[in-house]
């Protein structure tokens, strides 16, 4: 069988902020490599630097030490130009709060940044991606005239619409009820398996959690486990 391609190889990452007697040192020496089509769920107590891994590994943050290739991009040797340049098209983020802009439907609202990208098709493709979510009927409506489940379809429709090789969610259902969060994640699973992205999702939800290929739990900056999920490339390994 061929070697999984690796699109995520982080080694000895570290984040540390603040200097001196203010500094706080956050991430602590993470060591990953996320398989090309995986599903990763980042798991652990609040404070234990989830966030500050995502934002590492999404390019949005520089790591103080350490080394991180994503899609063959080499971060450490990037500067801020260099590095949103390799974010564009590559990474898409789905955040708890969706950060749609308020003056822009829908169907705007995934296509303008595909425009910006050079996109030629832009609102044909947005069309599909939205339709494909379950909003097709909503291409007009303002983020205000839809519900907050709705307004996570067209988060999720931006993210994946640029065709990204990796998509980061940070607790996509965390402003939902429980059965709209459910729609939700079935839909992005449904997506990242069509689409073939690979998927690292910050969640608190342990149910969550198992659906996904692989479970990698923090605490305290560092990586604490490492096991397989029930996702379809997971065996459910402990
Ligand atoms: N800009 C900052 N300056 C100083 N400390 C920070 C900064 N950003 C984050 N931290 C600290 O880094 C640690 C990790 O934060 P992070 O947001 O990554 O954790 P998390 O696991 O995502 O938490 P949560 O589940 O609550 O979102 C926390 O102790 C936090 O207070």
């Amino acid at each position: 069988m061929n070697q999984p391609h690796i699109v995520i190889e982080a080694r000895d990452v570290t984040l540390s902020l603040g200097k001196g007697s203010a500094r706080v040192d956050i991430l602590k020496g993470i060591h990953l490599d996320v398989a090309s089509g995986e599903s990763l769920a980042l798991l652990g107590p609040s404070g234990s630097g989830k966030s500050s891994l995502m934002a590492v590994l999404s390019g949005l943050e520089r790591a103080t030490g350490g080394s991180i290739r994503v899609a063959d991009a080499d971060f450490g040797a990037l500067d801020e130009d260099g590095l949103a340049l390799a974010r564009r098209g590559r990474i898409g983020i789905v955040l708890q709060a969706f950060h749609l802009l308020p003056t822009m439907t829908a169907i705007e609202n995934v296509a303008v940044p595909l425009e910006l990208d050079g996109v030629e098709d832009a609102f044909a493709r947005a069309e599909k991606e939205l339709t494909a979510v379950g909003l097709g009927h909503r291409l007009s409506h303002y983020p205000a005239q839809l519900s907050g489940g709705e307004q996570q379809r067209v988060a999720i429709a931006r993210a994946i619409a640029p065709r990204p090789a990796l998509l980061f969610a940070d607790e996509p259902t965390g402003n939902l009820d429980a059965a709209t969060g459910q729609s939700i994640m079935d839909l992005l699973f449904a997506r990242q398996r069509e689409t073939g992205a690979t998927l690292v999702m910050i969640t608190h939800d342990e149910a969550l959690s198992r659906r996904c290929d692989r479970i990698v739990t923090m605490r305290d900056g560092v990586v604490i486990s490492d096991h397989d999920g029930d996702g379809p490339n997971g065996d459910g390994r402990a």
